[in-house]
């Protein structure tokens, strides 16, 4: 038998590792970690993920963690975000990786950052269209902007959050009212229509979508998502029934997710999957 000092110690000892004070560098038995070597000063970019322990923002995470051109990725959220930086950082890729909870710790999350992705927010249930979520949704996305703008004003910023066709006129608002606002820096993330589109269009050609590319025009929403089957490239041609198929598949391929997750939320490993390409 154990003495009772010697397992509360143990004990002890496992709920602070579980529980650290601090998300961040923080200390253990003999050496802190502040005092480590590695400060995540290798030359790269600085990333920042706004809802970073979300469906999106988990495998988000994952996949800048991975990056080379990475050097620190900071994950914010106002839940979880010290378990899933704490997994994030055993990987042993390059860069640093450091968590922030909650809107007290916005601001640190922000200062320095070259990038800024963010997927907060909530997602679509069956029957919902994307501008229901407007509500919730645009008093996030402005908050997290009005951090932008103070802490972090020339980074790029990628949103992701939907209805996206009203979340990015906000952002530009909150920015051009900071006199921050640069259009080249601030982009609404469609890149996913343009995927489910090659998908589909190579389904239809019998082709691999990698040999696939068809330029998607407009918003990110219904109508507004705009395939241009004209363009594609192999060059080809579609019959009138095609192309009715293909338009109404890819303008709603964000529904067929919705309503196949059944209340669990809404594309995230597809979407997540556009890092692969140039946007992230
Ligand atoms: N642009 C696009 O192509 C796509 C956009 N989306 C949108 O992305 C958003 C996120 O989707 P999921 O990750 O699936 O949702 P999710 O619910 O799994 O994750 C959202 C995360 O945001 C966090 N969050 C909520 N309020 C926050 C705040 N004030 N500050 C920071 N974090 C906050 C939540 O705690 C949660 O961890 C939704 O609005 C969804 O509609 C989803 C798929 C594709
Ligand atoms: O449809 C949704 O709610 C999520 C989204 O934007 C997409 O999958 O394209």
């Amino acid at each position: 038998m154990q003495p009772a000092s010697e397992a509360n110690q143990r004990i002890a000892r496992i709920s602070a590792h579980l529980h650290p004070p601090n998300l961040q560098m923080e200390e253990s038995a003999g050496l802190r970690r502040a005092n480590c070597r590695a400060k995540g000063a290798a030359p790269g970019f600085k990333v920042a993920i706004l809802g970073a322990a979300g469906g999106i923002g988990q495998p988000l995470a994952l996949l800048m963690k991975i990056n080379p051109l990475v050097s620190v990725l900071h994950l914010y959220d106002v839940v979880n975000t010290p378990g899933v930086t704490a997994d994030i950082s055993h990987m042993d890729t390059g860069a640093v990786v450091r968590g922030f909870l909650g809107q007290p710790q916005l601001e640190e999350a922000l200062v320095g950052m070259d990038l800024v992705i963010i997927p907060a927010g909530v997602p679509r249930k069956p029957g919902m269209t994307r501008d229901d979520l407007f509500k919730i949704n645009a008093g996030i996305v402005r908050t997290l902007c009005e951090g932008i703008a103070k802490s972090c004003p020339k980074a790029i910023v990628n949103l992701i959050s939907n209805p996206v066709n009203s979340t990015v006129p906000i952002a530009a608002e909150v920015f051009k009212k900071a006199g921050t606002y640069d259009p080249k820096r601030l982009l609404g993330v469609t890149t996913l229509d343009v995927v489910r589109a090659n998908t589909f269009v190579a389904e239809v050609l019998g082709l691999d979508p990698r040999e696939v590319d068809v330029p998607v025009v407009g918003g990110h929403a219904g109508v507004t998502i705009l395939p241009l089957l004209s363009q594609v490239k192999p060059p080809c041609s579609f019959t009138p029934p095609e192309i009715d198929y293909l338009t109404s598949r890819i303008q709603n391929g964000g529904t067929e997710v919705v309503e196949a997750k059944a209340g669990a939320g809404s594309a995230t490993l597809s979407m997540v999957s556009i890092c692969f390409c140039e946007v992230c």
